[in-house]
């Protein structure tokens, strides 16, 4: 089976346990391709354990996942994935131009005039220093490194966090156009529920490590059809974290 029929990731009781207790646990889902993934929960939910463990640099505790078919190995993420957390690690003395050199030399599948064909559609300039930048110019190249490889699954862990609105929206946009454009998956988690209507056709959320919902925003919608405030992606997302708080606190 070629990459393009495997899903893009495809979860089985998958659980993570640290010291502490469990992160994750009896996660079974599918993410399947072509799709804007919201992946929603509360704090400590367990979104970022699951990346962990899409990315390879966490092992399950039990269960298993595969990515495009591929069990992750830990020896790197899988060429046909990005990742952008909000750490962004990017480095301050290189220029923007250098950045982009960096990702040519470190990817094998980059797309050089695509990188830097996003770097000037943000605006930015090539001969400015990473440290230089704003904020939101920083996504922008940390985009364009992550889209520069060209993957198949695009995940972001809060990526936007310290943007201010309108910067947010802006980049969220330019993501999202050039995603569907691609044909990339895109596994989005984020807290503002807001921005993620209009923007995210599936549904991904975590309350206390377990998956409390999942499936395409449409149909979920279909299914609550007929109850009041539950007609949109972001009221239909409050509702349950809602509950789950309610059912912890009694
Ligand atoms: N390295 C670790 N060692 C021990 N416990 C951890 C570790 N990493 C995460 N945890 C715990 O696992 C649980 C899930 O954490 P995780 O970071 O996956 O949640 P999250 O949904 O991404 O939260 P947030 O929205 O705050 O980023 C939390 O209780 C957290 O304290």
């Amino acid at each position: 089976m070629g990459l393009r029929e495997h899903p893009p990731v495809v979860a089985e009781n998958l659980g993570k346990k640290y010291s502490r207790g469990w992160a994750l646990r009896d996660c079974t889902l599918q993410i399947p391709a072509g799709r804007i993934v919201a992946l929603v929960g509360p704090n400590g939910a367990g979104k970022s354990t699951l990346m962990g463990m899409i990315t390879g640099l966490l092992r399950p505790t039990s269960g298993r996942i595969t990515v495009f078919g591929d069990v992750p190995n830990g020896r790197g993420m899988h060429a046909a994935v990005a990742f952008l957390t909000q750490a962004k690690p990017l480095y301050p003395q290189f220029t923007v131009a250098e950045t982009l050199r960096y990702g040519e030399s470190s990817n094998p599948g980059w797309d050089q005039a695509y990188a830097e064909e996003l770097v000037r559609k943000a605006q930015v300039p090539f001969a400015a220093k990473v440290g230089t930048l704003s904020g939101g110019q920083r996504t922008r190249v940390a985009l364009a490194l992550a889209l520069g490889k060209r993957p198949r699954l695009l995940m972001l862990d809060e990526p936007l966090a310290d943007l201010d609105p309108l910067a947010r929206e802006t980049v969220l946009r330019t993501l999202v156009e050039e995603c569907r454009t691609q044909g990339i998956t895109v596994l989005l988690s984020s807290h503002v529920l807001a921005e993620l209507e209009g923007v995210c056709d599936h549904l991904v959320l975590l309350t206390d490590g377990r998956v409390r919902l999942v499936g395409d925003v449409d149909e979920l919608l279909r299914a609550h059809a007929g109850q009041p405030g539950l007609e949109r992606l972001s009221q239909l997302a409050l509702s349950y974290l809602r509950q789950a708080e309610e059912g912890r606190a009694a």
